[in-house]
């Protein structure tokens, strides 16, 4: 009997580090490495987590009693790299060089690819990423800002994105490249995408201060005032970085980023909960409106996925919103360690060619 590829799949997020391995599709094993802010912020900055990240790997493997000559290949999520389509890329040294330098900016994902190379070197086999977090399928009228010396830039959950485009177009009874979708990613961070025929045509960029806020992120500000409140505090990049990408959204107003936890607020009668929350789903709302404008009101459905569309509060209230658009499905939670399985045993079976980051 042929046997099946086996994977390890890595994931670093902002607060845990999933990791599982795969024989085929069928995970052998899977576990979420939940690091707490006092691990994480005895480090200056997200690239210092490197041993800390892959020594909790490693240990925990350690543990199952993992044979990793059994391995055929380390597939991860990637960062921050250059604009690149969507698919899977061997990581190669450049990419390496890319990730640690933080091309485009610091973000967990980052150390995926950069612990997958290192354990695959060890073991002679190779490190994928797929559909890492710059896929950029924008269309050309979407780069232009409003002012000249900054260009937009596709920075979104695209690995979610794209596996969950694919089933709810598979729902719909039609091929990902035939469908035109708004996907709507729940997360720490939140992102809302035109999915054209399958390319992501515009996309809030969640890391950098547009769109919605979410449970860590700000979202959009006002400019001037922004550029006063920086002034005031005398504040560097790093340290204004700090407070709206790790500490803004419903951290800034509630102190935590814990959607049950707001909901449990809210349940108690928090009123400043409750309006919070309802401002983050009414932003939200608009957000998937701009992108029905997008696609020129077109669309087969409005998708919702990540961990807060679990929370049935807040897609009641965003239905309400958005009812009138169309179709709405709900895919709760993500996918993303199935999804980066499927996109090493594409290639593994040859059935896709890894791009090459160059
Ligand atoms: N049942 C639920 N009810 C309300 N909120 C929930 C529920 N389950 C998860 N969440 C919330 O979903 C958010 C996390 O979502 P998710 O796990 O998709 O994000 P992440 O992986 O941490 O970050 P990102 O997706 O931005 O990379 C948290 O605010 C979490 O509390
Ligand atoms: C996936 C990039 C956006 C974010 O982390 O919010």
């Amino acid at each position: 009997m042929k046997q099946e590829h086996r994977l390890l799949v890595i994931n670093p997020g902002s607060t845990s580090t999933k990791i599982a391995v795969y024989e085929g599709e069928s995970p052998l094993i899977e576990k979420k490495l939940e690091h707490s802010p006092e691990e994480l912020n005895k480090f200056q900055d997200i690239i210092d987590q490197y041993d800390f990240r892959k020594d909790s790997i490693l240990n925990f493997l350690d543990e199952q009693g993992m044979n990793f000559n059994k391995l055929d290949a380390v597939v991860a999520r990637g960062g921050l790299l250059k604009p690149i389509s969507g698919g899977t890329f061997k990581v190669n040294d450049l990419m390496v060089e890319h990730l640690r330098q933080g091309y485009q900016g610091e973000h967990a994902s980052n150390l995926g690819g950069i612990i997958a190379k290192e354990i695959s070197n060890q073991l002679d086999i190779p490190a994928y990423i797929v559909d890492p977090v710059v896929v950029d399928e924008l269309q050309d009228i979407a780069r232009i800002s409003g002012f000249e010396p900054i260009e937009r830039k596709s920075i979104f959950h695209a690995l979610n994105h794209k596996a969950v485009a694919r089933k709810a177009a598979a729902q719909l009874g039609k091929k990902y490249e035939e469908a035109n979708l708004v996907v709507v990613h729940l997360g720490g961070g939140i992102s809302v995408g035109a999915h054209n025929c399958g390319d992501v045509i515009d996309v809030n960029n969640a890391l950098d201060g547009e769109g919605p806020f979410s449970p860590e992120r700000s979202g959009g500000l006002p400019n001037g005032d922004l550029v006063r409140y920086i002034d005031e505090h005398n504040l560097t990049w790093k340290e204004l970085k700090r407070q709206l990408v790790g500490n803004g959204g419903l951290v800034s107003y509630l102190d935590t980023n814990d959607g049950k936890k707001v909901q449990e607020m809210i349940q108690s009668g928090d009123e400043k909960a409750e309006k919070v929350y309802e401002a983050m789903i009414y932003q939200i709302a608009k957000e998937i409106g701009s992108c029905a404008v997008v696609l020129k009101g077109e669309l087969d459905a409005i998708v919702l996925t990540g961990g807060l569309a679990h929370d049935e509060y807040l897609v009641s209230r965003m239905k309400e919103y958005i009812k009138f658009l169309g179709e709405i499905l709900v895919f709760p939670g993500e996918d993303e360690m199935q999804s980066l399985a499927e996109g090493g045993l594409r290639v593994l079976r040859n059935e896709e060619t890894p791009k090459d980051y160059s």
